[in-house]
């Protein structure tokens, strides 16, 4: 282990690519991603750990969905129970992988630990009338049809992958246990939080009410990474650099940018909405936040060779 001279608190956000889209899939890809993050956990960091769940949620919501169908008894899960459920099996897979490979490169003494994060948003938000968020699985036009007309699920085209079911994703606006994660960060342990975005609740005197949305882990991770004081917030994602001009011949793969010139790419529209725009958006808002926070894109595989400098897209003021 490294001494801690240089030891930064990093929020890293992974991408679909960390977990995959099945349940065996899932259990593959957390070993490759627990090795990304105990590798910088061996350099001494502090590491908070977020991650998407859209194929997961979809996944939970369908089948909860056919099991009210079948018994009358059972109401229908509402989505904001479906975000904790994914929450806690991605948390229990990644936990305990990472905590295997810990073990593996002989660190005994690093305790992993999932937290269940409620994260607030604001019940009048437009992005509740406008369903955007593509959760599950991908369809054909005649599957994506059928889901429409028996369920009243709303089916968009995905970036010309299929179609996809698309829900609620209102922006977060506090992270309900930032506190409780705090202290746990500062006692020693790694902290898989704000899983999936957050599960979605509006606030109503004390009472926190479930709400009907899948909130974008980018925006998430970035709300809790400025909530913790965070140094970096690492977006682990299946590109290693950002791009303008991205799918063209006269690509340009950026490897530092600042956060006006991350703003100007934004307004020139090089960046897919649903897919990178959200990451640079995040990036930015983290890196304007404060003084000396840094953002950075890249491949999942990169983290460590990212944060030493050596590749990925850093983002800041
Ligand atoms: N300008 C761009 N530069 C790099 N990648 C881009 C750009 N625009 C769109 N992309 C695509 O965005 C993808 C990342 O978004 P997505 O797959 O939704 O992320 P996640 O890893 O969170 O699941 C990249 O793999 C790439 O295919
Ligand atoms: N909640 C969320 O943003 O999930 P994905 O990254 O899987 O879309």
């Amino acid at each position: 282990m490294e001494d801690h001279m240089n030891k930064k608190r990093i929020v890293i956000a992974l991408g679909g690519n960390a977990l995959g889209d099945t349940l065996p899939e899932q259990m593959a890809a957390v070993k490759i991603t627990s090795k990304a993050i105990a590798d910088l956990i061996e350099e001494g960091h502090e590491v908070v750990v977020s991650h998407g769940n859209g194929p997961q949620v979809g996944m939970i919501n369908n089948a909860m969905a056919a099991l009210s169908r079948e018994n009358p008894n059972q109401p229908n899960t509402p989505l904001s129970v479906c975000v904790a459920m994914s929450q806690a099996y991605i948390g229990y897979d990644l936990q305990n992988a990472l905590r295997e490979e810990l073990r593996n490169r002989g660190h005994y003494d690093i305790p992993v630990v999932t937290m269940v994060t409620q994260v607030r948003v604001n019940p009048d938000d437009p992005a509740f009338e406008n369903p955007s968020k593509p959760i599950g699985h991908f369809m054909t036009k005649e599957q994506a049809d059928i889901s429409a007309e028996k369920y009243g699920y709303i089916m968009k085209e995905d970036a010309g992958r299929g179609y996809r079911r698309v829900v609620a994703s209102p922006r977060p606006i506090e992270i309900v246990e930032s506190d409780a994660i705090r202290t746990l960060v500062e006692s020693g342990n790694i902290v898989i939080a704000g899983g999936g975005g957050g599960i979605p609740v509006t606030l109503q005197g004390n009472h926190l009410k479930g709400a009907s949305a899948v909130i974008d882990k980018d925006f998430a991770s970035c709300l809790m990474a400025q909530e913790l004081d965070a140094d970096y917030l690492i977006i682990l994602t299946a590109v290693e650099k950002v791009a303008i001009n991205f799918g063209k011949p006269d690509v340009k793969w950026l490897s530092e940018i600042t956060v006006d010139e991350a703003k100007k790419y934004m307004d020139e529209g090089h960046f897919a909405p649903g897919s990178m725009l959200p990451k640079v958006q995040a990036a930015v808002q983290f890196a304007s936040s404060k003084p000396g926070r840094t953002a950075l894109i890249t491949l999942l595989e990169k983290a460590k060779d990212g944060i030493e400098g050596k590749t990925g897209t850093i983002i800041r003021q």
